[in-house]
């Protein structure tokens, strides 16, 4: 199977990135993004990735029927536009890869961006891309590494091979639930251990937090059906690490200003839409997730900080693997 033609839906950083990483790889690219006026007139994306040149001979669309004829196409919207924007493709050939980009659960409905493309556009072969990847770093053509998940191993693979160059090394897996799993609570779990930050709690509840987030992670993914080595992975235990570690992340920067007492920069912070939805699912399937919890509490604005602190240090004592 061989994947010249790639599409990207949605011009901000991440989807600006992997064009420019589809384009490293040797790929014929469009990009398509609401608003392009300002990359035509400086070939540049100015708003997302301000420097980094977006090579001529990559095309640039505000037209949806220019992308539908492609023979891959990545979704890199927010989580919670990845309904109606797969909606739009609605032409596609039938068994056209989609990959889906967006880190969430969609609130409402409590679905991954696979299942909801599932629903809202059927002809699609759902395949997933995560793991630890800011977009400046792809931009610039750092070393990074990803996952890319689909159900059929020779589909993940020739997307691997389509997308994969000398600075951006995809590995293909089947397990989608995991892969999104992984990137959807992880941005959560980053939001908690901004807010230690911001609070000055210490190096050691960082740690403490990541280390139970990641418990957290392994216990939703075991009820999901996804495999516990997945978690493990790029997308799981990687871009955990990434993400409660650097203010480069926005959950991280999000957590940071609320701990700090500061007003949160005005930008997607997906952990904050999924916090609440990720809450809801723990609840309704039985999974004990008190830090998922307690993010959720203080976005939707239904605790303060030192109360959340509070409730996850006064838990009853327990064995730590249970
Ligand atoms: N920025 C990063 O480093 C990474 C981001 N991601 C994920 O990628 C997704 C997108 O994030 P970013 O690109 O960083 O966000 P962004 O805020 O930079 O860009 C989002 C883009 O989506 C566009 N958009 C919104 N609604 C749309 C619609 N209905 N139709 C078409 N375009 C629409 C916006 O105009 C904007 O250009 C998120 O789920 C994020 O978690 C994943 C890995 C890395
Ligand atoms: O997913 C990301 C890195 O892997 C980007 O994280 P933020 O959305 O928190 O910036």
């Amino acid at each position: 199977m061989k994947l010249e033609r790639i599409a990207v839906v949605g011009a901000g950083a991440w989807g600006t990135a992997l064009a420019l990483a589809a384009h490293r790889a040797g790929r014929e690219v469009t990009l398509y993004g609401r608003d392009v006026s300002d990359i035509h007139a400086t070939g540049e994306n100015r708003e997302h990735l301000p420097g980094i040149a977006l090579p001529p001979d990559m095309a640039v669309t505000d037209r949806l029927g220019d992308v539908i004829t492609a023979d891959a196409i990545l979704i890199v919207t927010p989580t919670q536009t990845v309904r109606s924007v797969v909606a739009g493709l609605a032409g596609i050939a039938d068994d056209t890869p989609v990959v889906l980009c967006a880190k969430g659960l969609e609130r409402g409905t409590e679905l991954r961006p696979t299942e909801v493309l599932e629903q809202a556009l059927p002809p699609a072969a759902p395949a997933v891309l995560s793991g630890p990847s800011f977009a400046v770093d792809v931009a610039r053509g750092l070393p990074t590494a990803v996952t890319i998940a689909a159900a059929e191993p020779k589909l993940a693979m020739a997307l691997c091979q389509a997308l994969g160059s000398s600075s951006f090394r995809p590995y293909a897996e089947t397990d989608m639930i995991g892969v999104e799993v992984g990137g959807a609570f992880k941005n959560v779990l980053a939001i908690a251990v901004g807010i230690v930050a911001g609070r000055a709690l210490g190096a050691s509840a960082a740690a403490a937090l990541t280390a139970r987030g990641f418990a957290e992670l392994r216990r939703i993914g075991a009820a999901l059906g996804a495999r516990p080595d997945t978690l493990m992975g790029l997308s799981g235990l990687g871009d955990l690490v990434l993400t409660c570690s650097s203010p480069q992340s926005r959950n991280f920067s999000y957590g940071l200003a609320l701990g700090r007492g500061e007003v949160p920069a005005h930008v997607l912070v997906e952990g904050a839409a999924t916090a609440a939805v990720a809450r809801a699912l723990a609840l309704r399937l039985g999974v004990d997730m008190p830090i998922t919890a307690q993010v959720a509490a203080v976005v939707e604005g239904e605790i303060d900080i030192d109360g959340a602190m509070a409730a996850l240090m006064s838990r009853p004592l327990k064995h730590e693997t249970e």
